[in-house]
């Protein structure tokens, strides 16, 4: 592991993706088999689903990025008992090993799994998986971000910036999206195509949607990793009530989410001005 530590420092770079990739891909090879069986599922005490995928992806990841030795504390939706930790500042893994786990259910294919490096709040590296399509997607802020398959294939990926002048191509949750039209209202003319997890954030990185409004609730590791992949891919997340870029760590806010936008080109901007009084709406 010499490679990615270097003075006993993490070095964060395209080897460090490169790792955390095969880690999400071992994960992915078992969400897969047990996608293509009878899926069965219990109830978590906020009624949200869990199934027996959530819970292996979540210890193969777990097992694979401790492996990697580099004593980098790990938070998972299904464990975010390390939350006693001060996460604030350092460095800590976000994963969440099955996001859109009610796709996972639905078998609509639209689920992804999660892994994001967080240092001072940011995240800055981010790879997330989507078993069904053999597909991922990969960030590293400040270098660059790629869609990638198992068969080899990988291509660079940017965010759109075509859209001025043009109808705006949002993405909305599947099952969570009454707000977000609301919102939406604002622009003069959108399509609003529904999507299950991550995915939606990472259609705007690879430029295939311009923005994806989020008044609801999600918590912070249903969106580091393919926020990683957004910034890396030139777009922003940003919160509602600041106007600043969302960071991560708010462990005594439970880890949930205030209202985001994100988006790939900056001139997405000005509708945004009325963003408090979408949120009335
Ligand atoms: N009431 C709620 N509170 C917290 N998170 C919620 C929620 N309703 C939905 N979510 C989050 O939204 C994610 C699904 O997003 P989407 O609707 O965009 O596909 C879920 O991820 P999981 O499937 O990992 O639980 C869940 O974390
Ligand atoms: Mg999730």
């Amino acid at each position: 592991m010499n490679n990615v530590i270097s003075g006993g420092k993490i070095v964060i770079e395209e080897k460090l993706v490169e790792l955390v990739e095969d880690v999400i891909r071992a994960a992915g090879r078992v969400v897969k088999k047990i996608y293509s069986h009878d899926i069965s599922m219990v109830e978590k005490v906020d009624g949200s689903p869990l199934t027996q995928a959530d819970l292996a992806s979540h210890h193969i990841i777990v097992e694979g990025l401790a492996s990697l030795g580099l004593s980098i504390p790990i938070v998972s939706e299904e464990d975010c008992t390390c939350s006693s930790l001060s996460l604030s500042e350092g460095c800590f893994w976000l994963v969440d090993p099955l996001d859109g786990t009610k796709e996972f259910i639905h078998k609509n294919g639209q689920f992804t799994l999660n892994i994001a490096l967080i240092v001072d709040g940011e995240p800055v590296l981010g790879v997330v998986y989507v078993p069904a399509l053999s597909l991922g997607y990969s960030g590293l802020v400040g270098s660059s971000a790629r869609k990638w398959r198992d068969d080899g294939y990988s291509e660079e990926i940017h965010v759109s910036y075509n859209h001025l002048g043009s109808v705006w191509r949002a993405v909305v949750s599947r099952s969570h999206a009454q707000s977000e039209v609301s919102f939406l209202s604002y622009l003069e003319s959108y399509t609003a195509e529904p999507m299950g997890s991550s995915l939606k954030i990472c259609a705007i990185a690879e430029g295939s949607a311009d923005i994806y409004p989020r008044l609801g609730h999600t918590s912070e590791w249903d969106i580091a990793a393919a926020h990683a992949v957004l910034r890396a891919a030139g777009g922003f997340l940003i919160r509602l009530d600041t106007r600043e870029e969302l960071t991560y760590g708010r462990q005594d806010e439970n880890f949930l989410n205030p209202s985001f936008v994100a988006y790939g080109d900056p001139a997405v901007r000005p509708p945004l001005e009325h963003d408090q009084n979408c949120l009335d709406l």
